[in-house]
């Protein structure tokens, strides 16, 4: 076996779904949640080699903003363990940011690997059911709906502490709340709609003191007024950890959404949070002691191709 700079192996030909060959190349599908868009490759056995920040690359390779393998569980030591706790979680999201580094948790990413699963045949999810998903925060329960996916995120945790978070387009550094959703956030709640257009968020957004595993950063605005029908409403834009500026951050909704409802006195259950990309929904729930949050919204496939070696 060897690598190519690409990233796909194989002396012989490397199989992902039982139809690809050396000569046709890596098979790919690209989807995305509100615009976070994806590269998925199908990896049952974890035969496959790749260099994530190759595929992801926009001008050299596919384009994403992560990369999304389905293997099963099984066949990761992160996935074995998860198997004892819920031997239902067969299917592990193995995802990685743009720049190729790990993350816990997408949840743009997990809906649309729902939709993978079931688009690749590799799962039967009615919609109304709710599948088990292995994910490097633990197993994550996905809901097909009729109109997209629903996942519990699962307890989430308000970091003790203001970090101070400064920004491109920022006149003055911002107080940021740390909310931990499975990966880690600090949200920034903004005053006004045009500090938040104003922001440049092409360089990453300083954190103090550092995250000790960095984090996405959350810039929000809430709605006016903040509540309508029962339910909140924020505008908010994303610098990922290791993906930059994206159009949506499923993860990030949701910490956007409990930083905001912390703020506001935790009454407020059901949020709409709008991101560039479109609009996702975070219903907040206890669950006995604990308070859970779960993240809504689309999930689109839209093509697939195969990725030719160099
Ligand atoms: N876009 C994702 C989050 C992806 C991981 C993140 N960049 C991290 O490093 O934690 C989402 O929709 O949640």
């Amino acid at each position: 076996m060897s690598s190519t700079p690409l990233g796909t192996t194989a002396s012989t030909a490397t199989s992902v779904d039982g139809g690809a060959s050396a000569s046709s190349g890596l098979v790919f599908t690209k989807g995305h949640g509100t615009g976070n868009d994806f590269v998925l490759l199908n990896d049952p056995e974890g035969e496959l080699t790749f260099d994530a920040a190759a595929l992801a690359d926009r001008r050299f390779g596919i384009g994403g903003d992560g990369v999304i393998r389905a293997i099963r569980s099984e066949r990761l030591d992160e996935g074995r363990a998860l198997l004892a706790d819920d031997a239902s979680a067969t299917w592990f999201m193995d995802y990685r940011n743009a720049d190729g580094s790990i993350a816990e948790m997408c949840g743009n990413g997990i809906r649309v690997f729902g939709e993978y699963l079931v688009t690749e045949g590799l799962a039967e999810i009615a919609v109304g059911e709710t599948v088990s998903i292995g994910t490097r925060s633990g197993v994550r329960r996905l809901r097909r709906e009729v109109d997209g996916w629903a996942v519990d995120l699962g307890v989430f945790r308000v970091e003790a502490g203001e970090p101070t978070v400064s920004a491109g387009g920022l006149h003055v550094d911002r107080p940021g709340l740390g909310i931990d959703v499975g990966n880690p956030h600090v949200v920034v709640v903004l005053a006004e709609e045009s500090e938040l257009e104003a922001l440049d968020l092409h360089r990453a957004p300083q954190v103090s003191p550092i995250p000790p595993h960095g984090a996405n950063v959350e810039f929000v605005v809430p709605a006016e007024p903040l509540v309508q029908d029962g339910t909140g409403r924020i505008r908010m834009r994303v610098h990922e950890r290791g993906s930059g500026e994206t159009l949506s951050c499923g993860t990030g909704a949701a910490a956007a959404a409990l930083a905001v409802r912390h703020f506001a006195g935790d009454t407020i259950d059901r949020w709409l949070v709008d991101v560039p990309g479109g609009t996702v929904g975070v219903r907040v729930g206890a669950d006995g002691d604990a308070t859970r949050v779960e993240l809504s919204g689309p999930a689109e496939l839209v093509y697939t191709g195969s990725f030719t070696r160099a």
